[in-house]
């Protein structure tokens, strides 16, 4: 076994097995504090929120909680492998949410026969908690089952690997194309991938000003065009004229390589066919559609970038969901909406040009790091990321009116011991 796969088996195994348990958060030392805790006391607040089921978020950990769910049909790009091979991700999803934003997470796996049976599930146990974080579901079930949650649910419902990879995506992009010296706007950009990442992060980059009849979308039959008669919609509508059929025609000439697709499908032959200074976000996880030992031997002025956290740029969600879940459940949102997940692209572009604070680069063991080819998105243990994204997804629900509590009182938040700071 390599190094990775015991240590990770280990870490998973000991001491205990999993990565997260539930913690109390008021005393239970004595029988005073029982009659509190549980009856007889627990019925006054039960009669409260009976009365006024708003009362949830104040007399519960409703407020807090995140439901991170998944039918495991996409899990990273190992697959379908079903629900319950998919809870180390959702454990892990968990980890992330705490770690970085302080919000507490049941990972729930669905064994579900069809789309409607999963929607219909999330629906009944969506009372519990403050959001949804669906995770790890495959296009196009994917696209069908956040609309109809969105619909049914009054809490905010997020396809993380849609919206929260489109954010960083287009943080990343909008960073790594200003050091190329290029705009968004001309950008010749080729998509491999056709699924729930694909279409969330070219729709995200489409309206922040990219081309359409500049996308080459790729799918396991070829390139995406008009001619195809094999198209869901959502592939459809990056349909584009074009007599190119494979990677290799799409890549010749291309700005940006985004791939959201599978492991080791750009060789070096493809990545030389791009222009100068191409951009490489090779994002499939755990393993890149192409590695950057091989990009930065095949070509000196790649702009690289991938999923993982062992890599300088790593483009991953990670980024995203912890912090814009914070914002909007702080302001007790009713959606996320494109003004807010605008608003947190924005912030992560933003931070990557301010300087670094050296306990960030001690936690990646580099003497520094600044804005350039090999930073070109913030490092996931920036304490940072609480302070300015989620103050960016905070006001942006306010401003857009989903927004049911104002600004709070304790932001922006300066750390994550911040989030119950009164
Ligand atoms: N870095 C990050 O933050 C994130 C990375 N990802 C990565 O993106 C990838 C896709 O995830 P997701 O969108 O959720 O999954 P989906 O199952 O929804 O989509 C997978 C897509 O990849 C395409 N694909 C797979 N193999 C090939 C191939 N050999 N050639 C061309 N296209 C191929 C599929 O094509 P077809 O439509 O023909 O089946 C499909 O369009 C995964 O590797 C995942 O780890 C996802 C989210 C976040
Ligand atoms: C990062 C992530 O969500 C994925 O690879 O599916
Ligand atoms: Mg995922």
């Amino acid at each position: 076994m390599s190094d990775l796969k015991t240590a990770a088996l280990e870490y998973h195994a000991q001491p205990r097995p999993g990565k997260l348990s539930v913690e109390l958060t008021k005393p239970t030392a004595t029988a005073r504090d029982l009659s509190l805790a549980y009856s007889p006391g627990v019925a006054e607040p039960v009669r409260e929120i009976g009365r006024d089921p708003e009362l949830a978020y104040r007399y519960t950990g409703k407020g807090n909680l995140v439901a991170v769910i998944s039918d495991g049909t996409a899990i990273l790009g190992l697959g379908n492998l079903g629900p319950l091979a998919s809870k180390p991700v959702m454990e892990g999803k968990g980890v992330l949410f705490k770690r970085f934003a302080g919000v507490d997470v049941f990972d729930i796996e669905v064994d579900a026969e069809s789309p409607q049976a999963f929607i219909d599930t999330v629906k009944r146990i969506s009372i519990t908690f403050g959001g949804i974080n669906l995770e790890d579901i495959k296009a196009p079930e994917c696209f069908e089952i956040e609309r109809a949650l969105i619909e049914q649910c009054d809490i905010p419902v997020f396809h993380d690997d849609q919206h929260g990879t489109a954010i960083v995506t287009a943080a990343g992009m909008l960073n790594a194309l200003e050091i190329a010296g290029k705009r968004l706007e001309d950008a010749k950009i080729v998509c491999l991938g056709a699924g729930a990442a694909a279409i969330s992060c070219m729709r995200l980059l489409a309206s922040m000003g990219a081309k359409v009849e500049n996308i080459y979308m790729i799918d396991r039959q070829g390139v995406v065009h008009s001619g195809r008669s094999d198209l869901n919609q959502y592939k459809a509508a990056f349909a584009t004229e074009t007599s190119k059929r494979t990677l290799d025609d799409a890549l010749e000439g291309a700005d940006v390589f985004v791939g959201l697709s599978g492991p080791n499908l750009l060789s070096a032959e493809g990545l030389k066919r791009m222009a100068a200074n191409p951009i490489v976000f090779a994002c499939s996880n755990p393993d890149p559609e192409i590695t950057p030992e091989l990009a930065h031997a095949t070509r000196d002025d790649v702009i690289m970038a991938t999923g993982r956290s062992d890599y300088p740029n790593q483009v991953n969600n990670v980024l995203g969901f912890p912090f814009i879940f914070r914002g909007a459940l702080d302001v007790r949102a009713r959606v996320i909406n494109e003004e807010m997940k605008i608003a947190a692209a924005l912030a992560l572009r933003d931070l990557a040009k301010l300087p670094v604070p050296k306990e960030v680069c001690a936690a990646y063991n580099v003497d520094s790091l600044s804005f350039g080819r090999e930073y070109i998105i913030p490092k996931p243990m920036d304490a940072r990321l609480i302070t300015l994204v989620s103050d960016a997804v905070a006001k942006a629900a306010i401003e857009t009116g989903v927004a049911t509590l104002p600004y709070p009182a304790n932001y922006p938040l300066k750390s994550v011991d911040d989030v119950f700071a009164k």
